[in-house]
């Protein structure tokens, strides 16, 4: 028992009123010991510090009792209520130096639901706060607090109906802005503590105006608590407007490495062309390990992770990206969070303060765009005291520039040769998987693409060279027949081999230049594709269509690039699949020309055959005139033929004609109902409940759909995700969604976790 506390004294007082009597003792206990936080500088484990018996209970059922360099440095400073200024490597801790004093700050104020929000946490990204909000409720169930996530990829106006009741928020800024503009009863003019987590990466993603106007909403008199993995200035500009005489806490400043110490980091020079071949030894060499491979796109990481899962190296794989559904993306966090041994394909969306324990290996497949990005990445390994191994692939070109600045952020890295023998290449595979399916070629153009797209976006033009890349030979390495055709939105024309780099001069005639390209580009292939019910490969061509339709919205990779012509060897299949095609697949023109006009045009049918090679030939060609001559000369063959033949079409005609009169009949009927309730409307009787009910359900299709748009692999509605597995994202979703209806035991989404927090922390 903590010495502070007493027992009732009489039997009249009752429990609450002594255990109010002991928390006040613990709370004038823990105050006067933070009057002079720097006597807590030796302190060791957390237990050592003047925190609340109720944190440190919380704490020590999380498993941590032994405190971080930045932990002992940082929370004397912020449990005594000082604005603090943390910037510590990965991986080292930052996340209780904030959530502790948040939680025993709300506590020492006995803070209640009536109270409001006490304690605003703001984190860059959603995975980051959903993880920070695991931490929250690891630590915090000892509490009785209300807590909540607001981040966005869920009903605004179920978010609505909570915020108001919650004690600490962890939030993304956008959708926080959001609240603060529209939801009434959102209050924050109690606000006491702030915490900006992962500043640098706050103010990379460009959300500076944002927190301005979080900021702006907010009491002036509070505390704030800002973390930073790298000392940016763009940190420190947020910091002069955050914070008021803040207390710089940089625990890593003078260390000799910039990156964790247990981290062993090696690179090695390849060419593009090779790197899916190491990348797949590697794999195959490290099948006992938990391993992280980082990519500059979503479309390469989704088609590495597609031709991966096809090679079946021994492993289970998974990707994680910033196009996949909020809930995917939390599932895939957990799931690989969880795994024992797994690859985990991912952007950089993975690369900052994302805790997955256990990871073994950081392999940076593409160059990440400076050192800082490079820290990131590699601190998902390493973390707190484990030992960790980074490998960065660096082309040719890449390598002066790039070791030049990871010198400079005192990153140590060697350099290591791969042994001949161990590669395997994989180039023949990934031909055949295009070869074979569509979908799979599609997504290596794509990968294509958004892989030079990337490199012609960085800044670091003495590091990235996209004119010195060898486009033919990357192709070819994702399995890529031909080299896609691709266009840079910039001022100089350049050629990269015989990929055609076509030029827009300024951004001024952007516009214009890019409606002359589409007309440029709609070749005959083009125009007939579009038509969608024509037939499979057209499919496939109106996906791409449809997915550069899809880059206003999302951003990502094409409004730079374009495919200017797809490599799909379409001629020949095209036009077969044209003469295949059915009469109700008629183009409009056609239509407009009447059958009968159309059957004068077009040539007559003729009947061909195969030889064993595939090759067409005429009918006789193919027959020994003898035996053509045992069923009669040729005039009466073909006479016997037109009249069996004609009657054929007789009864087709037949056929046809009855099936048309049928559904002129069908049509009718449907017009005439439609005017009777029409008519009955107009006098007073409401359609019927059927209907109502129908129209309600189409109501709630486009609610549905709107939720995710900010998915673009959605895309269209209904429509199943042609890169998907069997167990495809949709199913999970489904399945997902139908869980959310049915009462839960375990926290599978973030509502279910949220609602188990509320009863974990709060007592609403
Ligand atoms: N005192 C502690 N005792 C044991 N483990 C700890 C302690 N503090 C932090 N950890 C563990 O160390 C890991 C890294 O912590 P955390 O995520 O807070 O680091 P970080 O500094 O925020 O990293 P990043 O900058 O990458 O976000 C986590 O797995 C966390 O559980």
């Amino acid at each position: 028992m903590s010495p502070h506390k007493t027992q009732p004294g009489n039997k009249k007082e009752s429990h609450r009123v002594v255990r109010r009597r002991n928390e006040q003792a613990e709370i004038d206990s823990i105050e006067t010991k933070l009057s002079n936080p720097d006597a807590f500088a030796g302190a060791k484990y957390f237990n050592d510090l003047p925190i609340s018996d109720r944190t440190k209970d919380g704490l020590k059922k999380g498993g941590f009792t032994q405190l971080t360099e930045i932990q002992r440095k940082a929370l004397p400073l912020a449990l005594a209520k000082r604005d603090v200024l943390g910037a510590a490597k990965t991986g080292s801790g930052k996340t209780l130096s904030f959530l502790v004093p948040v939680l025993d700050i709300l506590y020492r104020s006995h803070w209640n639901s009536s109270d409001g929000l006490g304690a605003l946490i703001i984190s860059p990204t959603r995975e980051l706060a959903v993880q920070i909000f695991e931490v929250l409720k690891k630590i915090g169930r000892t509490h009785t607090f209300s807590a909540g996530l607001v981040i966005g990829g869920k009903e605004f106006d179920v978010e609505q109906e909570r915020i108001a009741r919650m004690n600490i928020l962890v939030a993304t800024p956008g959708r926080l802005l959001q609240h603060m503009d529209q939801t009434v009863g959102f209050n924050c003019d109690n606000l006491q503590v702030l915490v900006l987590d992962e500043a640098d990466r706050i103010m990379d993603m460009g959300f500076q105006r944002t927190i301005n106007a979080v900021v702006e909403n907010l009491p002036k008199q509070r505390q704030t608590l800002l973390f930073s993995a790298t000392q940016t200035r763009s940190v420190k500009d947020l910091a002069r407007l955050s914070l008021k005489d803040p207390e710089y806490v940089a625990v890593h400043e003078k260390a000799e490495h910039s990156t964790p110490q247990k981290l062993t980091q090696h690179y090695v020079v390849c060419e593009l062309q090779d790197k899916l071949d190491i990348l797949y030894s590697f794999i195959k060499t490290h099948l006992k390990n938990k391993v992280i491979v980082f990519l500059s796109s979503c479309k390469q990481t989704r088609f590495v992770y597609e031709a991966f899962c096809k090679l079946q190296p021994g492993i289970p794989i998974i990707h994680l990206h910033g196009k996949q559904k909020q809930t995917k993306r939390v599932d895939i966090f957990r799931q690989f969070s969880h795994s024992q041994h797994a690859v985990l394909f991912c952007t950089d969306i993975a690369a900052r303060g994302l805790d997955f324990p256990a990871v073994d290996w950081v392999v940076q497949l593409d160059c990440p765009e400076d050192a800082d990005t490079y820290i990131h990445r590699a601190g998902r390994t390493a973390r707190f005291d484990a030992e960790g191994h980074a490998l960065l692939m660096l082309l040719p070109t890449e390598k002066d520039g790039m070791l030049e600045e990871l010198k400079n952020k005192k990153v140590p890295i060697e350099e290591i040769k791969i042994r001949a023998d161990k590669q395997k290449s994989i180039q023949t595979q990934l031909q055949s998987f295009c070869f074979q399916d569509p979908e799979i070629k599609y997504l290596g153009q794509r990968a294509f693409v958004a892989y030079m797209r990337s490199v012609y976006l960085q800044r670091k033009k003495n590091i990235f060279k996209v004119t010195e890349l060898p486009a033919d030979e990357f192709a070819h390495s994702l399995g890529l027949a031909g080299t896609p055709k691709i266009k840079f939105v910039k001022k100089a024309e350049k050629t990269l081999g015989p990929a055609k780099v076509s030029a827009i001069p300024s951004s001024d005639e952007k516009e214009e230049e890019k409606e002359e390209e589409t007309q440029k580009t709609k070749t005959k292939y083009d125009r007939m594709f579009q038509k969608r019910n024509q037939d499979i490969l057209s499919e496939h061509y109106n996906k791409l269509v449809d997915y550069e339709g899809d880059k206003l919205g999302d951003g990502d990779d094409d409004d730079f690039m374009t495919l200017g012509r797809v490599d799909h060897a379409l001629e020949s299949d095209s036009d077969d699949n044209m003469k295949e095609s059915k009469a109700d697949n008629l183009s409009k023109r056609q239509a407009k020309m009447g059958k009968k006009e159309l059957a004068k045009r077009s040539s007559k049918g003729e009947k061909l055959v195969f030889d064993e090679e595939g090759k067409p030939h005429q009918l006789y060609e193919m027959v020994d005139e003898a035996d053509f001559l045992k069923d009669g000369d040729a005039k009466a063959q073909k006479d016997a033929f037109i009249t069996e033949t004609g009657e054929l079409m007789k009864t087709a005609d037949v056929d046809d004609k009855a099936m048309a009169k049928q559904k002129r009949a069908e049509k009718k009927m449907k017009r005439k109902m439609k005017e009777k309730e029409a008519r009955e409307m107009a006098s007073g009787n409401g359609g019927s409940d059927q209907e109502e009910f129908e129209s309600d359900d189409e109501d709630m299709d486009q609610d549905s759909s709107s939720e995710d748009d900010d998915d673009q692999e959605q895309g269209k509605q209904q429509k199943r995700k042609w890169f998907q597995k069997a167990t495809s994202d949709d199913d999970e979703e489904e399945s997902s969604t139908k869980k959310r209806v049915l009462q839960v035991d375990q926290p599978e989404t973030i509502q279910d976790q949220e609602a188990l927090a509320l009863k974990l922390l709060g007592g609403l």
